[in-house]
């Protein structure tokens, strides 16, 4: 299996682009299904989980074609409202085809998605949604068999600020009969994607962005549409804590700053030397940074979960104790124990990490067990003395494109491997 081989203490210095979201790219993929003229998405990233996502929509009728960073999506030809239960355990995201698949279809099949390496992950409020819009659901044998001859729009309110359950809320609303309310909806910048990508087409929704959603049902056919995804704000998080880690100088451009404010925070907290200007984010690190007294995990603008493993790396080398709780998913600590293999002074207590900052890593061989997680074991052997095996890189990839070009570009010693 493919890994990622670093020979780690080099500066890393330099400049790279930051490709279109992950997280914004999938929900709009679904999205497609309620026009049925033709789609042209720019910036789409060659990630595992995109393609797996464009070989749902093949599978239910539509043709993609890849251009470059284009993806051509013609909708007009669904034969089939199955979700295949192959690409639904194999990614969580699938479950965003229901709400999308009700809207064209009236009726979807799928069954319960899979992507559950860092917590339990229930759709209760996904479905709990779905049903206060008229979609009846029938849950038996591992799948959910629904049904809604008509959805009526409602006031919906969220129990959790749940991404997927808004994206999925939003999905089905859209072709609904009247408006519908979604309060405590989630604030993600990727929501705004899917909500300015559904307006493009000829949708009614707006208030994305803030937490209460009003989607206008439309009834009448929906436009071609040409959209760019927004940068991926994540992506661009882990290439600043690169910098930093590595008491390197990286321009990281096509980033939103807006987007990733709260780790520009706590970079600089750490004593990192962050400069902003347009669509750049320049970052300098130290070769010894300062501890962070304390990072909590929560739902945006607050500081996201899916860049706490990297920060756990960068603070693992810190001057001081540091304490990161993560309070979105339960098991999201499994980057830990390897990074302790690599001579990392870190206690977990619950959902919360104790971090003593040590002066060096020792390269190991260490095993990815989830995308950010992997992405920190390279981060952190990217500084270690030695060399670093990260395992298990198909992790990673679901969400790095290229990730060894990218930093050998900026002066890493890494290649990928097939074991
Ligand atoms: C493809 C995608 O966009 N993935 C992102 C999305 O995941 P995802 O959409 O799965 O995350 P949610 O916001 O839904 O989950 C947040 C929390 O709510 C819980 N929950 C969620 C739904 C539900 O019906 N019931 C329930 O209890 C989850 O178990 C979790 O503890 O947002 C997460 C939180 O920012 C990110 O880490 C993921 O990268
Ligand atoms: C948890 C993540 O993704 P997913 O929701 O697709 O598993 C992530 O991007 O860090």
């Amino acid at each position: 299996m493919a890994q990622y081989v670093i020979n780690g203490g080099r500066r890393l210095e330099g400049k790279l682009r930051v490709g279109g979201a992950k997280n914004a790219i999938l929900p709009i993929l679904a999205a497609v299904l309620l026009t049925e003229r033709q789609v042209v998405l720019h910036d789409c990233p060659n990630l595992l989980d995109v393609e797996k996502t464009i070989l749902i929509l093949e599978s239910i009728g539509c043709k993609v074609k890849r251009e470059g960073r284009d993806l051509i999506i013609d909708p007009s030809t669904i034969t089939s409202w199955v979700i295949p239960d192959c690409y639904v355990r194999e990614i969580r995201s699938s479950i965003i085809f229901l709400g999308a698949m009700l809207s064209r279809t009236g009726k979807a099949r799928i069954t319960y998605p899979g992507g559950c390496e860092i917590g339990q992950r229930p759709i209760d409020l996904h479905l709990k949604g779905l049903r206060q819009l008229g979609v009846l659901i029938d849950e038996s044998n591992g799948y959910l068999d629904c049904v809604a001859p008509q959805m009526e729009g409602g006031i919906i309110h969220l129990d959790y600020p749940s991404v997927g359950a808004t994206e999925n809320i939003i999905l089905a609303a859209v072709r609904a009969k009247g408006r519908t309310v979604i309060h405590n909806a989630a604030k993600e910048p990727e929501i705004v994607d899917l909500q300015n990508f559904i307006n493009a087409m000829g949708g009614n929704v707006r208030g994305a962005g803030t937490n209460t959603i009003v989607i206008e049902g439309v009834q009448n056919d929906f436009r071609e549409v040409e959209y760019t995804i927004i940068p991926d704000r994540i992506v661009a998080g882990t290439y600043m804590v690169a910098a930093a880690i590595t008491g390197g100088d990286v321009l990281i451009d096509n980033v939103i700053p807006e987007h990733v404010q709260s780790i520009i925070y706590k970079l600089r907290e750490a004593g990192c030397t962050v400069h902003v200007q347009d669509s750049c984010v320049r970052v300098k690190g130290k070769y010894r940074l300062r501890a962070i007294e304390h990072i909590k995990t929560l739902p945006y603008p607050g500081f996201p979960t899916d860049m706490q493993a990297q920060f756990t790396s960068l603070l693992s080398v810190a001057r001081g104790t540091s304490i990161i709780t993560e309070t979105i998913f339960e098991n999201r600590f499994r980057h830990v124990p390897e990074l302790v293999r690599m001579g990392a002074n870190i206690r977990i207590d619950g959902q919360t990490a104790i971090i003593h900052g040590v002066r060096s890593l020792k390269g190991t061989t260490v095993v990815a067990k989830d995308l950010r997680g992997g992405a920190a074991l390279v981060l952190a052997g990217l500084r270690a003395e030695g060399q670093t095996i990260v395992e298990n890189a198909f992790y990673i990839d679901r969400g790095y494109e290229q990730l060894e070009v990218a930093l050998s570009g900026i002066g890493a010693d890494i290649v990928k491997t097939n074991g």
